[in-house]
Formats: structure tokens, sequence, C-alpha cells
């Protein structure tokens, strides 16, 4: 909707005629955006190859559960064309990030690869509500090009040269808003929301720095900008699944209850591996893990974050340890 708005000649593909027929005669999404009217250049197709073929720009917005069944397709873009995705997750169970996925299937894109992140509600992005996101890509002049596709009065668009930061910080908020989902979910108040969040952003920015993020991209758009719409609206699937989760739906029934994409549940998994081998502390990341596979409750799992040892808050989270600030013993 938004390259459409900027007056670019827009094609969707749709793997469902009924809805690609949806979107050419309607203008509407009906199960996904119900009660908008999309711009009516969008154009939909049902052929993957006719929407690849002319693109100079390509947007991969699948859920990452389906990068795996869709990334050989990309073979098809067009010399020169970038591509963009959209994706927070992780491909599993590999645990790997998208663009090193996208580039190891498809090395022809390699050099033509960017990620778009942050906060971006689709539902409030469609009603042009202002929203701002960050682009990144190892090359700048890739990142300026789509920067200047998407940018408009309504939709702000900022450029960045730390992938691995950006696409961990989609990826890895999406954990805790599951477990702010969670804790709303058993009525446990504000200062507890704040506190996974806060405690939440440390361990992202832990693992992320370990995993060659820069830790300030955290502090950006892609990381606690993400994290706080994530985690704070109700139109987040993380978030709205951490609920139901708490009310005593399994996971198998709270996932086919929302019927859309919940990363954080991959992410989850993804991340607790990641950690394990890489030596990082996730404390909440692992207690919603525990949580997921039924091994742990919602209430039990407040309890063991709330007893965990004393700790210092910043150490370990990247740059200048703070307990080199002490002047006394
Ligand atoms: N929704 C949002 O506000 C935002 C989402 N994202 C990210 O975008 C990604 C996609 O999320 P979102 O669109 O919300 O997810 P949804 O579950 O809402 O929609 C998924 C879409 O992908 C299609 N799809 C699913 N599997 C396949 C497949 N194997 N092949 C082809 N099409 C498929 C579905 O089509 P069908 O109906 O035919 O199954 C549907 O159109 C996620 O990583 C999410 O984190 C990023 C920013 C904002
Ligand atoms: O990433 C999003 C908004 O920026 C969408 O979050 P949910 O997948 O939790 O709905």
């Amino acid at each position: 909707a938004v390259l459409a708005n900027n007056g670019l000649e827009t094609v969707v593909w749709a793997r469902n005629r009924q809805l690609a027929d949806e979107i050419n005669s309607r203008h509407v999404n009906e199960r996904y955006l119900p009660g908008v009217t999309l711009p009516a250049g969008i154009q939909a197709v049902t052929r993957v190859e006719e929407a690849l073929c002319k693109a100079k720009l390509v947007v991969v917005a699948l859920p990452s559960a389906a990068l795996a069944d869709g990334v050989e397709t990309l073979r098809g873009v067009a010399d020169e064309a970038v591509v963009v995705h959209a994706v927070k997750g992780f491909v599993r169970p590999q645990n790997v990030r998208i663009t090193s996925y996208i580039r190891e299937r498809v090395p022809t894109v390699a050099d033509r690869l960017a990620v778009i992140s942050g906060p971006s509600h689709a539902e409030e992005v469609v009603r042009q509500l202002p929203t701002t996101v960050v682009v990144a890509s190892e090359s700048r002049v890739i990142a300026e090009f789509v920067q200047d596709a998407f940018m408009n009065d309504r939709f702000r668009v900022y450029t960045q040269a730390d992938v691995i930061g950006v696409e961990l910080g989609g990826a890895l908020k999406n954990i805790i808003a599951l477990g702010v989902g969670l804790v709303d979910g058993l009525a446990l108040g504000d200062n507890t929301k704040a506190a996974l969040m806060t405690r939440g952003l440390a361990e992202m920015t832990r693992l992320g720095v370990a995993l060659g993020a820069s830790p300030l991209t955290f502090s950006g758009l892609a990381g606690v900008g993400d994290l706080i719409v994530t985690c704070t609206s109700e139109h987040s699937r993380n978030h709205r699944a951490g609920c139901l989760l708490a009310q005593g739906l399994s996971l198998d029934a709270t996932l086919q209850r929302i019927g859309m994409a919940v990363e954080g549940v991959g992410a989850t998994f993804a991340a607790s591996e990641l950690a394990r081998t890489h030596g990082i502390e996730m404390p909440i990341t692992r207690a919603i893990e525990k949580v997921l596979l039924g091994e742990l409750s919602p209430a039990d799992g407040v309890g063991l974050l709330m007893r965990r040892g004393k700790n210092h808050e910043m150490e370990d989270i990247g740059g200048q340890p703070l307990t080199a600030l002490w002047v006394r013993p």
C-alpha cells in the first residue's frame, strides 16, 4: 500500500485465487486487513513469476516458516532488482537470519539485499497513520534505493548499516511481546510489564552483540521502537498469543485461534538454542521456552525470574562495563 500510494506500479503475489480476485475487484483483503480499502493501483497475481519478472524492487513479506518454501522463487528476480525483506523471525531449525538464508540459497541476489523493520503494525500503516521504520543493507546505495521507494510524509524511512542488529531486533522483540502478553494475561500490572520489556531488551542486546550486531541498534527503531509497539499494541499477534496462553489455552489452540503468523514462538526456540551455543544468559527467553513447552506455568515462570541471584544492571550488554564507574570498593 505504501509503494502504491507513492505512485509505483505495485504487484502483489497471493497464492490464493479468491484473495487475488478480492484485491483486484473490490480492493480489499478481508481476512488479513478487515475494514480497509487498499489503493486501487495494487494488482494481485497468483503466479509468483508474474510478480517477479519485471520488478525493480522485490519485497519478501512471508512468515519465516514459509521462507524455505518460497526462497527458490527469488531465482526468478530480474537482473539488478533489489530484494528487501520484512520478515521478523529466524529460519528454523538452522536458526539463521533471513538475509543469511537468502544469500546462501540464492547467491545471485546476495549483494542486492536489504531488510526493512521497525514499529509498523500493518493495520496502521495501511491507514496511513504516521509510521517510522529503518532499512538496513550492507550497501548504502541499496539502503537509499529502498528508502526512496518507501518514504513519504506518512511513512518515514531511516537507513542503517547494521543488518544483523536490525534483523535480530525485529525477530527477538517478538519473544518479549509473548512474555508481556503472558504477564498481562495474569494481570500482573504495569511494573512487571516495564521490567520484562527493559530486561528483555538487555538480553536481546546481549545475544545481538554476541552474533555481531551493534548494541546501539537495539536503542533504535528496530530495537526498542518495535519492542514498545509489539508489547503494547492491540494489534500484536505475539502479545495476544501470550494472553491466551496465560488464560490456559494450549499452544496449538492459541496458534489456531490467532490464525496468523506468531513469530515469537519459533524465535523463542531459535534464540534459546543460539544463546546456549554462544554461552549467553537469556533468562526471560528460557522461561518463556519452558512455558511454551508446557514445563512451567506462566506464574511459575515469573517467580523463577524474580528469584534469580543478584546482578549488576548493565553488565555484559556491550560497550564499556559500567562497573568501571565505581569509585569506591
Ligand atoms: N503484520 C504486521 O504488522 C507486520 C508483520 N511483519 C512480519 O511479516 C511477516 C509476515 O507476517 P504477516 O503478513 O503479518 O503474517 P500473516 O499470517 O498475517 O499473513 C501471512 C501471509 O503469508 C501467506 N503465506 C503463508 N505461508 C505461505 C507460503 N508457504 N507460501 C506463500 N504464501 C504464504 C499467507 O497466505 P495464505 O492466506 O494463502 O496462507 C498470508 O497472505 C512476519 O515475519 C511478520 O513478523 C513485519 C512488520 C509488520
Ligand atoms: O512486528 C510487528 C509490528 O511492528 C507485528 O507484530 P506482531 O507479529 O506481534 O503482530
